[in-house]
């Protein structure tokens, strides 16, 4: 049996039944059973998690019962089978099907001859085949065409034009650039630059921060250049909320939603090891992913601390130069990255985000001095989560005063899908 296949399809059963983040997944699967085309089992795992509504859609119109009909295993080879006839031009297509009838007589052996009889039939239809037509239903052509369930086309048509939000759904497929934050503790940028090339990388100066390099290469990540600290993956939208936070040497800055870190040690690095970072999490395991970053980048300015954020610590009451509420949200912006973001179920919890959100910020105000900054940030595009959460907030607080806001969006800056908002504290306190 084809391995690489093999660990596509164990990554997508692990998505699929168990829950998985794409991404943990594809690492555990990847390092268990060792494919010898790492970038043919990411192109698989992520195409198909990219169009499962789309594939889905197709085998329906295949299978005499419908695509309802069939359990995990033979679903899962169906649209790993449909993808690489459709999208993968270097797979003939003879080995997707025969790929497919082996796959399946591995994990769903009474399926086999399905899997091949759809598959063969995909090949003699897939020029006729056409989508939902969009007159009839524009969400939910929409939501087949791109992907996506159809309450986040649906929010989405609520509150931005339709040219505005094909052009995002259609951006959350595109494969988002490998994007570095180089660790200006530990390496220069010519030099940083320099040794990458040296090992093969293409290197380009990122286009929003200073810090950010956009990487083209294989296993950066296994690099010594990595486990030396000398950068950290992330996307320059997130990089920009350290960069907007803008914190000084000495600063006192509490980071009220810090884990895994990411920003926390963006803002460690701005403060040249100055200072105190109080980096918190409601929970506590998580704390540990903070500090094991801190080691590997060479961090000593920051304390973790597990604390739910809705609650005000009086110990810190208008104590600090600034505040981050990096907060829990729905993460619509970061769906190239996750596509499994795309397929959630609404449920209660999107609903009760945007009170959670804004009481995360309201206790967080607290601790902010007078004249200090306050900077609320979401990985989503969603303005219930963002520009509401914010007007709310000032609203009730008139002392805070709104400086600066962004909505980042992949097809516009070619980022993740971010909000910033940048918010002063008065001097005098109202
Ligand atoms: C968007 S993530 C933060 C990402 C982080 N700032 C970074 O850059 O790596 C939101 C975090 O908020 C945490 N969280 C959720 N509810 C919380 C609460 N009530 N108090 C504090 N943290 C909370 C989650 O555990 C999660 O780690």
């Amino acid at each position: 049996m084809d391995i690489n296949r093999k660990t596509a399809y164990l990554v997508l059963v692990d998505v699929e039944s168990k829950k998985a983040y794409s991404n943990l997944a594809l690492n555990h699967q990847m390092v268990i059973n060792k494919p010898n085309a790492p970038g043919f089992v990411r192109e698989l795992v992520y195409g198909v998690l990219e169009n499962k509504l789309t594939l889905d859609y197709y085998i329906d119109l295949l299978v005499k019962d419908g695509v309802k009909s069939l359990k995990t295993p033979e679903l899962i080879i169906l649209r790993m089978g449909v993808y690489q006839i459709a999208h993968m031009g270097s797979v003939p297509e003879y080995a997707a099907v025969n790929e497919s009838v082996v796959l399946a007589k591995r994990y769903c052996h009474s399926k086999a001859s399905l899997v091949n009889g759809v598959l063969r039939e995909y090949i003699n239809k897939k020029i006729q085949l056409r989508l939902p037509a969009r007159g009839e239903d524009e969400v939910r052509y929409l939501s087949i065409k791109y992907s996506y369930a159809p309450w986040i086309v649906e929010m989405w048509l609520d509150h931005y034009d339709i040219d505005f939000v094909e052009k995002l759904l259609a951006a959350g497929n595109e494969t988002p650039p490998m994007t570095i934050r180089l660790n200006w503790l530990r390496v220069m940028k010519p030099d940083l630059i320099k040794n990458l090339q040296e090992r093969g990388f293409t290197v380009e100066q990122g286009s929003l921060c200073q810090n950010a390099l956009h990487v083209k290469g294989n296993n950066l990540l296994d690099s010594d250049m990595y486990k030396l600290g000398l950068f950290t993956p992330q996307d320059e939208s997130s990089m920009l909320v350290a960069e907007k936070l803008n914190p000084k040497q000495g600063d006192l800055v509490l980071d009220v939603c810090a884990a895994p870190g990411g920003k926390t040690t963006a803002i460690a690095e701005r403060m040249n090891n100055t200072g105190r970072i109080i980096a918190s999490d409601v929970y506590k395991r998580k704390l540990e992913l903070i500090e094991k970053e801190a080691e590997r980048l060479g961090i000593r300015n920051i304390e973790t601390r597990s604390w739910d954020a809705t609650r005000v610590d009086s110990s810190l009451l208008q104590k600090a130069d600034r505040v981050l509420v990096d907060a829990p949200c729905s993460g619509l912006g970061v769906v190239r990255r996750k596509p499994e973001i795309k397929y959630k179920e609404y449920s209660m919890e999107m609903e009760r985000l945007p009170k959670k959100q804004l009481a995360i910020l309201s206790a967080s105000s607290s601790y902010v001095k007078p004249g200090g900054t306050l900077l609320y940030s979401t990985c989503t595009v969603n303005p219930e989560e963002n520009e509401e959460v914010v007007e709310a907030f000032l609203r009730k607080n008139p002392s805070f005063e709104k400086k600066e806001k962004l909505l980042l969006l992949p097809q516009v800056d070619g980022t993740d899908g971010f909000f910033i908002c940048v918010m002063k504290r008065s001097e005098s306190l109202i």
